[in-house]
C-alpha cells in the first residue's frame, strides 16, 4: 500500500478563550493518499476550515499530530514550515481578497518562485497560465481585470507554481456563480490528473464535493462523523447527520433547489 501523504492523528485544534481554552476540533483521524482527493463536508461552524488550518501551520495543535510523509510537521518552527512551502499549498474562498491587487499576474506567480530560490521565472508563468487556462498575456495585467472564476484560476496557479503533492482548497468554489464553478472544478480534476497532486477540499456543499471527491469526511461539531468512498457517503448515508446534510439544503430554500439543480446539470456537462 502506498505510504500516506497527510496522516492526522487523534488531532486537537483548541483556540484560547478568556477562561482557557475551547477546542475546537477533537479527535480528527485520517489519512490521505498521494493523488487523492479528500473532501470535507459539514455546517457552519463544524470546522472544516480549522482543520485545514491547522495542515496548514495557521491553527494550534494542542492534541495528537499531522504528519507529511511520515514526518511530524504539526508545532513545527517557522522556518521548518517555510521548508514545506513546496509540498504543501492552498487556495481559499475569495478570490477578490486572496490576491495582491497591487500586483501584476506574473508578480503573483513568481512571488513563491523566487521566495523558493527558483530560477524557472518568466517560463513557468507561461506554463502556469497555460495550465489553468489563461492566456499569456495575462501576466502582465492586475486582478482587478479578471473576472471572480479568472481569479480563482490566478490563485489555482500560484498554489501550483512549486509543484506542491498537496493543496488545501478551502471553499474554492463557493464565491462563483454555478458555472463558474463547474468549469473551475473540472480545472482541478484536470490539474489533478496531469500533476497527480492531492486534494483537501473544504465545502459546505455536499454536492461539490461529491463531485470532486473520492472519499468524503463529514464533520460535525469537531468530529467525524463518517468517512467512506465518495459514492457512498453520498448515495447511501450511514450516518443521521449526512442525511439532514443531504436533504436540508433543497428543503430549507427552494431558490437553493433550483440553484443545486442547474449546479448538477452544469456538471455534468463539464463532465
Ligand atoms: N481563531 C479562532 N478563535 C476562536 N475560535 C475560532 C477561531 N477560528 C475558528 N474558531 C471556531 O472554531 C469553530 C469551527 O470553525 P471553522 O471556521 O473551522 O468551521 P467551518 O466548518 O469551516 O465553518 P464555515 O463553513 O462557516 O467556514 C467555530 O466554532 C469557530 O467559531
Amino acid at each position: 500500500m502506498t505510504p500516506p501523504l497527510l496522516s492526522l492523528k487523534d488531532l486537537v485544534v483548541g483556540f484560547p478563550t478568556r477562561g482557557g481554552h475551547t477546542n475546537v476540533i477533537r479527535g480528527v483521524n485520517f489519512d490521505l493518499a498521494p493523488g487523492e482527493t479528500l473532501g470535507m463536508v459539514g455546517e457552519s461552524g463544524s470546522g472544516k476550515t480549522t482543520i485545514g488550518r491547522a495542515i496548514l501551520g495557521l491553527a494550534p495543535v494542542r492534541g495528537g499530530s499531522i504528519s507529511f510523509r511520515g514526518r511530524l510537521i504539526s508545532n513545527i518552527s517557522r522556518a521548518e514550515r517555510r521548508s514545506l512551502a513546496g509540498d504543501i499549498q492552498a487556495v481559499f474562498q475569495d478570490p477578490y481578497s486572496s490576491l495582491n491587487p497591487a500586483m501584476t499576474v506574473e508578480s503573483i506567480l513568481v512571488e513563491p518562485l523566487a521566495a523558493a530560490g527558483v530560477e524557472e521565472g518568466t517560463a513557468r508563468v507561461r506554463e502556469l497560465l497555460d495550465a489553468v487556462g489563461l492566456p499569456s498575456d495575462a501576466g502582465s495585467r492586475y486582478p482587478r481585470e479578471f473576472s471572480g472564476g479568472q481569479r480563482q484560476r490566478i490563485a489555482i496557479a500560484r498554489a501550483l507554481a512549486l509543484r506542491p503533492s498537496v493543496i488545501v482548497c478551502d471553499e474554492p468554489t463557493s464565491a462563483l456563480d454555478v458555472s463558474t464553478q463547474a468549469t473551475v472544478l473540472k480545472l482541478f480534476r484536470d490539474l489533478q490528473q496531469a500533476t497527480g497532486v492531492a486534494y483537501i477540499f473544504i465545502s459546505h456543499d455536499l454536492g461539490v464535493v461529491s463531485n470532486i471527491s473520492d472519499r468524503i469526511a463529514v464533520l460535525y461539531q469537531g468530529e467525524i462523523m463518517e468517512i467512506g468512498e465518495a459514492a457512498q457517503v453520498t448515495a447511501e448515508p450511514r450516518h443521521p447527520y449526512t442525511k439532514r446534510l443531504q436533504l436540508a439544503a433543497p428543503l430549507a430554500d427552494p431558490r437553493k433547489q433550483r440553484a443545486r439543480r442547474l449546479q448538477r446539470q452544469a456538471l455534468a456537462k463539464a463532465g
